[in-house]
């Protein structure tokens, strides 16, 4: 383990390592991993029949590990953490808000809040070589759609970076990374204590109270209308709405209790996650030019040929958004590269319920008391035997249909043109895991994604600038307090652009990017 860590930058995401440690030992696809005393040991599981066995029939609960952060972050039986009935009924009420027709339904607000983040762009673009940092802005972006979807509430934290809510999250984020820091002098130092729970949770439950207090009092407030995907206009319904109704339906005594945690925790996970997919997006498109060109002639094509014309049109026309097969591809190419969660569960004893992924026999004992179980995306989503040789590249055709789905670039089997077929493996791509636990909010995610990339991928290039970091130094932040060191490593399968652990894996330094007005590709 010390010469692969050796090999690598000190503060990559824990679920990077065991990829590097497999493929240096030649390891099985589930394996033990101990590491005392930096951290909890572990089974990794890269297989996808173990994963499925793990996660989805059964699916076995949440780690211990997991939910003491979760639960001191966010509250006590957050969905998140929950299990059992408690789970069971959480889920039950806040389902039909997260379905992809409701969802489809907040798509106008979704464009309002894309519209400001395109003016940003913008004087960005203006300003000669100006470098931001993509992670801060993008977030504030996904954490203004989140608390319009979650409680009808304008956070107008990209016109406003300063508030208590997203402040407290974001140092809560840091905090996270810190207290499981392999690092064991930063894991205790008092910066941890400072930046933690403790002092931030009191602040962001004050916020959400009072946002509450306010909702409660006034339930059908009149700016709810909405054009829905059907085009008719009609009444939006909120999360904080579909609560409402179980509440008034029980009347139950401790509703307000419990739903506190609940909409902390949609607002955490419903925009970190999200940000950092999209971050990634624009670096893996400015990599790869013949992605960014099929994109941009997918946009032109159904969205018409003048960009500053397609917000007004996917106000009124929704569902054009699901006529861009090659941006939700693209999407989930950057989420299967860079997967910005996974899960983490606790399971009696693998050998009961798992068989050998080459043999199909019972796994010999495999004792898993106090060991994390981890479906690890990142090795799943990064494994040649599932994916091919092509496991590294940015290949957003293996998830269009036949026969789209082969590798375009030049020399790669078809004679100049592309040809060889993409494989994707059933099951094997994870990042929202699958089975009863699975994310919530992924037809969310995917609606937020593409709209950003189909109302700014056209006008402007945007690229990590990792050159540029320093000049970010003294802006203010959360970042500041993680910046890496000049002298560590910094480049992780040839790229500047690693995953560090911020509460999820995201950009390390929060993606130093330039932007600028697009140029043909
Ligand atoms: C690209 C974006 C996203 C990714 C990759 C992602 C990934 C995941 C993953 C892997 C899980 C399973 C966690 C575990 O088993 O411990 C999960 C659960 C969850 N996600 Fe997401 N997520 C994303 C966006 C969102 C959004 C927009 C929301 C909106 C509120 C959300 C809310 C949740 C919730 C509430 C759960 C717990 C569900 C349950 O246990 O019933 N996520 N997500």
């Amino acid at each position: 383990m010390g010469e692969v860590t050796a090999s690598l930058p000190p503060d990559l995401h824990p679920h990077t390592y065991p990829w590097f440690v497999a493929s240096k030992y030649n390891l099985p696809p589930v394996f033990y991993l101990d590491l005392w005393p930096a951290g909890q040991s572990m089974v990794v599981i890269a297989d996808v029949g173990v994963a499925e066995s793990v996660a989805v029939r059964p699916s076995f609960p949440k780690s211990r590990s997991v939910r003491e952060v979760m639960a001191k972050m966010l509250g006590d039986d957050n969905i998140v953490i929950a299990e059992g009935d408690t789970w069971k009924r959480l889920r039950a009420m806040f389902n039909p808000g997260f379905s992809s027709k409701h969802i489809m339904s907040f798509l106008p607000s979704i464009v309002d809040e894309v519209e400001v983040f395109r003016a940003k762009l913008k004087e960005w673009a203006s300003q000669d070589n100006k470098v931001v940092r993509l992670e801060d802005q993008i977030t504030y972006l996904t954490v203004d759609i989140i608390s319009k979807v979650v409680l009808n509430h304008p956070l107008n934290s990209q016109k406003n970076s300063k508030n208590d809510l997203v402040d407290g999250i974001r140092i809560m984020g840091n905090w996270v990374g810190t207290r499981s820091s392999s690092n064991l002098l930063k894991r205790f130092s008092p910066r941890v204590f400072l930046n933690g729970p403790w002092y931030f949770r009191p602040k962001i439950d004050n916020y959400i109270n009072n946002v509450l207090d306010q909702r409660l009092k006034n339930p059908s407030p009149s700016d709810f209308d909405s054009i829905s995907s059907s085009g008719r206009k009609g009444r939006k319904r909120n999360l904080i709405d579909l609560a409402l109704d179980v509440f008034i339906s029980e009347a139950d005594p401790v509703f307000r209790e419990r739903l506190l945690p609940q909409v902390a925790t949609f607002v955490f996970a419903g925009h970190d996650t999200t940000s950092s997919t999209l971050c990634w997006a624009y670096h893996l498109l400015a990599r790869n030019p013949h992605a960014l060109a099929a994109l941009r002639a997918e946009h032109s094509a159904v969205l018409g040929p003048d960009p500053a014309a397609a917000p007004a049109l996917l106000r009124t026309s929704p569902h054009l958004l699901n006529e861009l097969p090659y941006t939700l591809a693209a999407i989930r190419e950057t989420l299967r590269l860079f997967p910005p969660a996974s899960t983490i569960r606790e399971a009696p004893s693998l050998s009961a319920t798992i068989r050998d992924p080459a043999s199909g026999a019972p796994l010999p004992a495999a004792p898993t008391e106090d060991t994390m179980v981890w479906v690890l995306h990142s090795c799943i989503h990064r494994s040649e035997a599932l994916w091919g040789p092509t496991v590294h590249d940015f290949l957003p055709e293996r998830f269009l249909p036949a026969p789209r789905n082969v590798d375009p670039r030049p020399g790669k089997g078809g004679g100049g043109g592309g040809g060889d077929e993409l494989p994707w493996p059933e099951n094997a791509w994870r990042p929202f895991e699958r089975g009863p636990r699975n994310c919530i909010g992924q037809e969310l995610a995917l609606v937020e994604a593409r709209a950003v990339l189909a109302l700014t991928a056209r006008e402007f290039d945007v690229r990590a600038a990792y050159d540029r970091v320093g000049a970010l130094a003294g802006d203010g932040s959360t970042w500041e307090a993680r910046a890496t060191s000049a002298d560590a490593l910094q480049e992780v399968w040839g790229d500047p652009a690693y995953q560090i652990l911020q509460a999820t894996a995201k950009p390390r330094d929060g993606m130093p990017a330039v932007v600028s007005f697009a140029k043909e590709v």
